[in-house]
């Protein structure tokens, strides 16, 4: 296994090639290349949305670190447009449909939040310039996670995540979900008034608190300290408002690794719901596709147990058959159809910006 760091996080984004895996946070850039003989690196790669099945882990050859991106990126340079034909997958109104099914089993039984998501298939007329796409979301998303992560079969998973699952450092230990969330307007009064109406939405703040529980309650046992703040932050990215918390907690036991600490959380009820398993049985009866790796887990973990995990959201997965979009919203036993459809569509934003296609939904 090589390791290297070189000046240029830039360069990283541009050798991208499908196969590798690319992480660019607002702290550094990673590009891991090849698969090392032995095992003497640190891991990269995803678990899947449904934790059963297996994870997609390897030890690379050769792994470059370079600064964040964006102190190197200026402003986006104009998109290149990709030519395509979209369709949803389900039609809107099957979506809609879905949460309202949601809805009744919210108020008649034990589940009590519930993420729903829906695709949107992008046939392209030609191939899709992955490393410009990377700039643009890392570009158009200068304080989220940006990535590209091979799957299996040649697939590979790319986005721009705002959402960490879990971080380990030495003993420092640090989640920040997110849930409830407000489209972002191009009218800056009527985004401000997006942005107050969800810090004031009763059903997000409680749609929110549902996570903050679960992932203070799953990183309690861990931790000799634990920090929650009382009320939750907001933050904006390209395309939504969203509800944050940032949980702080200092590790009781070193040999727990980053990579347990997202074995331990993940599925999170920002991406699933709670209880766990009448959410996992509601997604598996109302959702009419495969999840695959999207909502999954992202990220390394080196030999000391170090590492960051991002949930795979505001993503695609590229095959040869085109891209497939996903976007999920949380569902509440007071949640309309109309609007978890337009905030879905809202999420999309975020890669179709990155492919010059920011107005097409
Ligand atoms: C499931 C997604 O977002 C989750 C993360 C943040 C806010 C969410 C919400 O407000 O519904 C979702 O729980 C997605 O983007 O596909």
């Amino acid at each position: 296994m090589t390791t290297a760091r070189t000046a240029r996080a830039c360069e990283l984004l541009d050798h991208y090639r499908p196969g590798a895996f690319l992480l660019a946070t607002p702290d550094h850039t990673l590009l891991a290349t090849g698969e090392a003989s032995a095992a003497d690196g640190p891991l990269v790669g995803m678990l899947p949305f449904d934790i059963d099945r297996p994870a997609h882990l390897l030890t690379p050859a050769h792994t470059t670190w370079a600064g964040p991106v964006h102190d190197e990126l200026g402003p986006p340079d104009p998109l290149p447009l990709t030519r395509c034909r979209m369709r949803p997958e389900p039609e809107p109104a099957v979506f809609e449909a879905g949460v309202a099914d949601a809805v009744r089993a919210l108020n008649g039984g034990d589940l009590r939040k519930v993420v729903l998501a829906r695709t949107l298939r992008l046939d392209l007329d030609e191939p899709l310039d992955v490393p410009t796409v990377l700039r643009n979301l890392a570009a158009d998303n200068p304080t989220g996670y940006t990535f590209a992560v091979p799957l299996p079969g040649g697939r590979t998973l790319i986005g721009a995540t705002p959402e960490m699952l879990v971080t380990r450092r030495g003993r420092t230990v640090v989640s920040n979900p997110l849930a409830g969330t407000m489209p972002r307007d191009a009218d800056p009064e009527a985004d401000q008034a997006n942005a107050a109406t969800l810090l004031a939405s009763g059903k997000d703040r409680r749609e929110h608190a549902v996570v903050i529980d679960y992932v203070a309650d799953t990183l309690r046992p861990f931790c000799r300290t634990l920090t929650v703040p009382d009320a939750p932050s907001l933050i904006g990215t390209s395309a939504v408002w969203q509800l944050s918390t940032r949980i702080t907690g200092e590790l009781a036991d070193p040999e727990v690794t980053a990579l347990d600490l997202a074995r331990a959380l993940h599925p999170t009820p920002a991406i699933c719901g709670t209880p766990t398993a009448e959410a996992r049985a509601a997604i598996d009866r109302i959702e009419s596709f495969d999840r695959g790796f999207y909502a999954g887990a992202l990220g390394w973990c080196d030999a000391d147990g170090d590492g960051e995990w991002y949930i795979g959201i505001r993503s695609a997965e590229l095959s040869a058959d085109g891209l497939l979009l996903y976007a999920g919203a949380g569902i509440m036993p007071d949640s309309r159809p109309a609007s978890e459809l337009a905030e879905t569509s809202a999420k999309f934003r975020t890669l179709l910006r990155g492919m010059g296609l920011g107005g097409a939904l």
